[in-house]
C-alpha cells in the first residue's frame, strides 16, 4: 500500500485574542490569565491519496478555512503536524512552516481579489513557473497559451486584463496559475461559492474533466453539500474546529452518521432527495473562543445526553471506512438521552 500523499496528524490552531487592559485586570482580579483563543481547529487527523479529492464542509466559522490555510503553508498549526509526500510542509512550530511551498497551491474563492488588476493574465499565469525555474523562458509563452486553453479559455487571452473577463473566466485564470505550478495537492477554498449556479456548475465541470486528464490531488473546502457531492470521493464534515464525521461521498449521502451531518444534510433543500421538508439547524453554533464541554455538538443535538455534555467523542469506527465522534456510535449516550 503506497503512503498517502497528505497526511494531517492531531492538528490544532488556537488563535490568540488580545486582551485589553480591561480584561487583564479583571483577570488579575480573579486570579486567572487574561485573554484566551479563538479555537479554530481542534485535533484533526485526516489524509489525502494521490489522484483523490477530499471534501471538508461545514458551516461558516467551523474551521475549514484555517485547516486549508495550514495546509497550504500559511499557518503554523499550534499542534500537530502536516506531511506531503512524507515530509513536512508545518509542524506547531512558526518557523517550521513551509511558506514558500509551491507543491501546495490554493484556489481562493474570489477571483476578482486573487488577480492583480494590473498585470495581464499571461503574466499572472506565468509569473510563479518563471520565478521557481519551472519552465524555460522559451517554453513559457506556448505553456501559458496551453493552460489557457485546458481551462477552456483561448490562447491568446493571455494578453488581457483582469477586468475584460467574467467571474467564471477569472476563476479558471485562478484555476490555470495554480496548475502552471504543477502542484501536488491542491486546496480549492469555496472555489465556486462567489458564481452563479449556472456558471458554477461550468467550473465543476472543468475541475473534474481536469482530475481526469492530469490525475488531480485535492482538498475541496465548501460549505455547500450539493457541491461537494458532484466532485468528491471522500467527505469530512467539521463543527466548531473538528472533524465529527468522514466517509466516502457515496456513503455519507445515502446514510449520514453523526447527529450533526444528519441535520446539516435536513437543512439544505436542493439536495435533490425531492424532500420538501428542510429544516434549519437549531440553535446557534456555539463561540469557538469557550468551546461547550464534550461534544460540541451537544447543545443543538436531539439526542445529547449526559455523557455528552462531559465526555469529547472521539473519531471512532463505524463500518466500510467511515469514522464518526459520536457516543450514539461508540456504546450510547446512556438512558437519559432524549429519544
Ligand atoms: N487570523 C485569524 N485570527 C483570529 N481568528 C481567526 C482567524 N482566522 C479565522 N479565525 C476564526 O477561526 C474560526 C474558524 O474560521 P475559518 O475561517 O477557518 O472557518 P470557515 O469554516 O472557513 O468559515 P467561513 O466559511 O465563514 O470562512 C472562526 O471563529 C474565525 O473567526
Amino acid at each position: 500500500m503506497t503512503a498517502p500523499l497528505l497526511e494531517i496528524d492531531t492538528v490544532s490552531k488556537r488563535f490568540p485574542l488580545k486582551a485589553t487592559l480591561a480584561d487583564k485586570v479583571a483577570a488579575r482580579l480573579a486570579g486567572r490569565r487574561a485573554g484566551g483563543a479563538v479555537h479554530a481547529v481542534t485535533d484533526v487527523s485526516l489524509t489525502v491519496d494521490r489522484g483523490e479529492v477530499v471534501g471538508i464542509v461545514g458551516e461558516s466559522g467551523c474551521g475549514k478555512s484555517t485547516l486549508g490555510r495550514i495546509v497550504s503553508g500559511i499557518y503554523a498549526p499550534t499542534e500537530g503536524t502536516v506531511l506531503l509526500d512524507g515530509k513536512p510542509i508545518a509542524t506547531g512550530r512558526e518557523d517550521h512552516v513551509n511558506k514558500l511551498t509551491t507543491r501546495v497551491q490554493m484556489i481562493h474563492q474570489d477571483p476578482f481579489a486573487s488577480l492583480n488588476p494590473r498585470m495581464k493574465v499571461g503574466e499572472t499565469i506565468s509569473e510563479g513557473p518563471r520565478t521557481h525555474g519551472i519552465v524555460s523562458a522559451s517554453e513559457v509563452t506556448d505553456r501559458t497559451r496551453a493552460l489557457l486553453e485546458q481551462v477552456g479559455l483561448r490562447g491568446d487571452y493571455a494578453d488581457r486584463l483582469p477586468h475584460q473577463f467574467s467571474g467564471g473566466q477569472r476563476q479558471r485564470i485562478a484555476i490555470a496559475r495554480a496548475l502552471a505550478m504543477q502542484p501536488d495537492l491542491l486546496v480549492l477554498d469555496e472555489a465556486v461559492a462567489s458564481l452563479d449556479v449556472s456558471i458554477q456548475a461550468q467550473v465543476l465541470n472543468l475541475f473534474l474533466d481536469l482530475r481526469r486528464d492530469l490525475g488531480l490531488t485535492a482538498l475541496f473546502i465548501s460549505h455547500d453539500l450539493s457541491v461537494v457531492r458532484h466532485v468528491c470521493d471522500r467527505v469530512a464534515i467539521m463543527y466548531l474546529g473538528r472533524v465529527v464525521e468522514l466517509a466516502s461521498a457515496e456513503r455519507l449521502y445515502a446514510d449520514p452518521k453523526h447527529p450533526y451531518t444528519q441535520a446539516l444534510f435536513a437543512s439544505v433543500p436542493t439536495l435533490g432527495t425531492g424532500r420538501q421538508d428542510f429544516r434549519p439547524i437549531k440553535g446557534e453554533i456555539p463561540s469557538p473562543i469557550d468551546p461547550p464541554p464534550g461534544c460540541a455538538f451537544h447543545p443543538r443535538c436531539p439526542f445529547a445526553g449526559p455523557r455528552c455534555r462531559a465526555e469529547i467523542p472521539r473519531l471512532t469506527e463505524a463500518g466500510s471506512g467511515r469514522t464518526v465522534a459520536c457516543h450514539l456510535n461508540d456504546g450510547g449516550v446512556g438512558q437519559e438521552a432524549a429519544a
